[in-house]
């Protein structure tokens, strides 16, 4: 799906897409080090066919990671995104710089199953805190489940790619939605705030009832922190490779950060899965679910939403697949015992 929409899409889209910070080392490195893993079947388990629901997520150990500008990989944006994530039945986390408002892509949602779980919102800390209230009431209204704290931008990575092509702004009609102010109209832009601290997760909480989960984890004090904190769950992530360049591929981030949680709160993964053998890898370590974030924008260009659905047929029957030949009935029965070494 990735070379159909790389044939598709202007080069500077896909290189944004695609693209990491600096070398690009980490972001190789999400990939391949869930290569470097290897998987020792069961034989003879009679575990029948899997079951894939995975609760507190959804329909299966998958969820939509926050992706910025979906209308530049497809007119429908988030609309098209939302309605395969509903009728998936995983959840689809709305980034806070979508190209479609949280209210429409909310409505998309619920067009196509009222019941499907509710999507999550995204949001970088913002330092003018009245914003980031109204912002929060907003996307309450608007039926989210969940709020998703990026603790991982104090500033903004350094993309070669996207310097080598002056790709800085959207391009003409494109806006972040969710930062346009209802009464004027003017949308502001994102800021990223190295100043931005644990009091804003405090701040957060007291703001909504929702679940809070952090998400950018990647040390295991901060983990710790972060059930300290009241978090609802951790995403250990490292923005798929897109910030610091030579953190270790997020795979092998996860194992110290599971056993510093302690089952206290589930742990989320992110950052190169590819394949359901990738998922079979990952909650082998010990997360609850993981989290795709290019093969949504892969989908969305190829096809739109029922290229979506597409990337999602193929993750399920993957998971399936792989989940079978380990001889596991379903998701939360994987442990470290069927990885190699
Ligand atoms: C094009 C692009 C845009 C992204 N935008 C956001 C964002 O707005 N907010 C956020 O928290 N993470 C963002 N991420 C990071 C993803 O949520 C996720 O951590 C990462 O893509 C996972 O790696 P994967 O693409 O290898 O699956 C973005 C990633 C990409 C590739
Ligand atoms: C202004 C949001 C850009 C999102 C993005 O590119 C990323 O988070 O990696």
């Amino acid at each position: 799906m990735e070379a159909a929409a790389r044939e598709l899409l202007p080069p500077p889209v896909y290189d944004f897409f695609a693209g990491g910070a600096d070398d690009e080392n980490t972001l190789r490195d999400n990939v391949s080090a869930f290569d470097r893993l290897r998987l020792v079947p069961r034989v003879l388990c009679g575990a029948g066919r899997p079951d894939l629901p995975t609760p507190p997520v959804g329909a299966m150990p998958v969820v939509l990671a926050p992706t910025a500008f979906h209308r530049l990989a497809h007119e429908d944006g988030e609309r098209a995104t939302a309605r395969a994530a509903s009728a998936a039945g995983v959840v689809m986390v709305v980034s806070m710089a979508a190209t479609v408002a949280v209210e429409e892509v909310l409505d998309a949602h619920r067009g196509v199953d009222p019941d499907a779980p509710a999507p999550w919102f995204q949001l970088y800390p913002q330092p003018d805190k009245a914003f980031m209230e109204r912002l929060v009431k907003r996307v309450e209204a608007a039926g989210c489940g969940a709020f998703v704290l990026s603790v991982d931008s104090p500033v903004f990575g350094h993309r070669r790619r996207d310097v080598r092509n002056g790709f800085l702004d959207l391009p003409e009609g494109l806006h972040c939605e969710n930062l346009r102010d209802p009464d004027t109209g003017a949308v502001r832009t994102i800021a990223f705030d190295p100043r931005s601290g644990w009091d804003c997760v405090r701040r957060l909480r007291e703001t909504t009832p929702l679940p809070l989960w952090l998400k950018g984890i990647a040390h295991p004090d901060d983990a710790r922190l972060a059930v300290r904190h009241g978090a609802a769950g951790i995403v250990v992530s490292n923005h798929g490779g897109r910030q610091l360049d030579g953190m270790p591929a997020a795979i092998d981030l996860l194992p110290s950060i599971v056993d510093a949680v302690g089952g206290r709160i589930p742990v989320l993964m992110d950052g190169g899965v590819r394949r359901g053998t990738d998922v079979v890898k990952a909650l082998a370590l010990g997360a609850t679910a993981v989290g795709v974030g290019r093969p949504v924008l892969w989908g969305l260009a190829t096809a739109g939403e029922a290229g979506v659905t597409r990337m999602l047929d193929l993750l399920r029957a993957e998971i399936s697949r792989a989940l079978a030949l380990c001889g596991v009935a379903r998701p939360s029965d994987l442990t470290r015992s069927v990885l190699c070494g």
